[in-house]
């Protein structure tokens, strides 16, 4: 019935969480479409964690609400931990444990089956450490095994806090594609990150945060054009010419001859990131 229809995956209302005197997060409001793929980016201390783990239910929220799927996520609601799927920090797992055993675990907690497990050490790559004590491996193996445990069960909702902080670029993009895969499937996912060319390339929107603060939340493009910067032009030889008339630049270039090897570049999410955030270091 479309009055039973979930209109948004994720909902939250005033979220706040104060640490003494710092309000890491401060009065987010949000709501995600399902299916949609959302970017959460912001400096170092931006309260993006703490922010993730109360829409997960792991953190009680001062004041505020967050649901998921339609479903409150405070006090913890057991009926939502088999659709959402979360990436647990890597110091999280059971000690002792091969990567096998670790996500054969997690596959016996949500009643999935261990051939599907093994596919998932397959699909991150980690099929040949399958033997390997979690001790053992890599900070970036360590990382592929916690996302691939996180997605075992085929969650409805994902969300990862920096899942490609420790990875190297092949796997990065391996992670990439897995996730554009999961979403293109219609699944819901919403991850943090500092890069800001992952926002892009795997966001519909992208939230940028600073102090406790949603300050703005639009498609990556949007934010680029409302930014309103200057397209820079960099010649061959290095020279870089910054313009609002980009067309009237290239044709004067043009019948200078100096049009080979031109790079053109408008604004970047980064751009956006740095006006909105400043660029002195964070605690
Ligand atoms: N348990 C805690 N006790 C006290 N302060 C905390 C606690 N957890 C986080 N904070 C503080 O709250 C603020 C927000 O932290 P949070 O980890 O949410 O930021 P973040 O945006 O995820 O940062 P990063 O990009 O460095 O991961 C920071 O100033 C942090 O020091």
């Amino acid at each position: 019935m479309a009055a039973d229809r979930v209109v948004n995956a994720i909902e939250v209302t005033d979220l706040t969480m104060t640490y003494g005197d710092l309000r890491a997060v401060d009065g987010v409001g949000l709501s995600v479409a399902e299916g949609e793929f959302v970017g959460i980016l912001g400096p170092n201390g931006a309260g993006k964690t703490t922010l993730l783990e109360m829409i997960e239910g792991l953190r009680k929220p001062d004041s505020g609400s967050a649901s998921v799927l339609g479903l409150p996520v405070w006090p913890r609601n057991a009926a939502l931990l088999p659709r959402i799927g979360v990436q647990l920090q890597a110091s999280s797992f059971f000690e002792r444990l091969t990567a096998r055993e670790q996500i054969h675990t997690f596959a016996a907690l949500y009643g999935v089956a261990r051939a599907h497990a093994d596919e998932w050490l397959e699909r991150v790559g980690l099929a040949e450490k399958a033997g390997a004590r979690v001790e053992d491996l890599s900070g970036g193996q360590a990382q592929r095994l916690s996302i691939a445990c996180a997605l075992v069960h085929d969650p409805e909702v994902v969300f990862l806090d920096e899942p490609t902080a420790a990875l190297d670029p092949q796997a990065r993009r391996n992670l990439w594609d897995l996730l554009s895969g999961i979403n293109d499937a219609g699944r819901t996912v919403v991850l943090t990150t500092h890069y800001m060319d992952e926002a892009e390339a795997l966001a519909d929107r992208v939230a940028i945060m600073d102090h406790g603060q949603i300050l703005v939340f639009d498609t990556p493009a949007a934010l680029v054009q409302r930014l309103d910067a200057p397209t820079r032009i960099t010649l061959a030889d290095g020279e870089v010419i910054t313009t609002r008339e980009p067309t009237v630049e290239i044709a004067r270039l043009a019948e200078l001859g100096r049009l080979d090897g031109v790079q053109v570049q408008t604004g970047t999410l980064e751009d956006v990131f740095l006006d909105l955030t400043g660029r002195e270091y964070r605690a």
